[in-house]
């Protein structure tokens, strides 16, 4: 049964602004970002997007971004579930930097390979760091080998797979329609298991905020129709300054 799957990167945050890395740090939405959130609801609606469940991280800038949308949609009574394998990919000790100044510090070469390449993640925390995962209450539960010290866009791949297809796939396959508000990165794991691209290519994919990308699915998954709730032009300009961000 063809299903329909929406994929929302929460809109800017405080730290977008900021130009800060982010990662686990749970910043909130900036106004502009409340904004673009809003948005991006009143496009879905127009659209006649009519969800059956919504999945999202624990972090409260894709949270608050889904909830906006959902009001905006008048569909707030959604099941909505809240998995930290959708978080976005954890910037280990670069969490907290303005990327900018890393650019300048590093070199722009050096956090392109940390911000986009495919298997080199960023220099990790130290276990004690207070920032570590194992000291915030939301990850208790979890068996602590799971969680990360700093992530590359594959080890963020290697946890989003596993609740995509354990968890989200069970109700695409039936023909539900999925709306999933989530990050920059664990979505750019997502595209890039959806629309199989390369290694190599995934380097160059920057993921707008705030911006729904509608996805149209067969019964096994492939893609049979894929776009942006927005114009061709907005896309490509918001997404060359999400990329803009790493110069010095
Ligand atoms: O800082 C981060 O956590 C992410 C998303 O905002 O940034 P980047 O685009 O540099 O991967």
């Amino acid at each position: 049964m063809a299903s329909t799957l929406i994929l929302l990167r929460h809109g800017e945050s405080e730290w977008n602004l900021a130009n800060r890395f982010t990662g686990w740090v749970d910043v909130d939405l900036s106004e502009k970002g409340r904004g673009e959130a809003k948005r991006s609801g009143a496009s879905l609606k127009e659209e006649g997007i009519k969800v059956d469940i919504a999945f999202t991280s624990v972090l409260k800038r894709a949270i608050r971004t889904l909830w906006i949308a959902l009001d905006e949609m008048d569909q707030m009574w959604v099941p909505v579930v809240r998995a930290w394998q959708l978080n976005e990919r954890h910037y280990g000790d670069l969490q907290g930097l303005n990327k900018s100044e890393t650019a300048k510090k590093f070199g722009e070469d050096q956090v392109k390979i940390w911000r986009r390449s495919f298997d080199i993640p960023p220099p990790p925390l130290s276990l004690d760091n207070p920032m570590h995962p194992r000291f915030e209450r939301r990850y208790a539960h979890l068996d602590p080998v799971v969680l990360p010290a700093t992530e590359s866009l594959k080890i963020t791949l290697d946890r989003v797979m596993p609740f995509w297809a354990n968890t989200v796939v069970p109700h695409l396959r039936v023909g539900q329609t999925v709306m999933i508000a989530a990050h920059g990165n664990s979505l750019r794991a997502l595209v890039k298991h959806l629309n199989k691209i390369s290694d190599q290519d995934i380097i160059e994919l920057n993921i707008p905020t705030g911006l729904p990308r509608l996805y149209k699915l067969d019964d096994d998954l492939n893609v049979l129709e894929d776009r942006y709730l927005a114009d061709e032009a907005a896309v490509k300009a918001a997404a060359a300054a999400v990329a803009a961000q790493g110069k010095a």
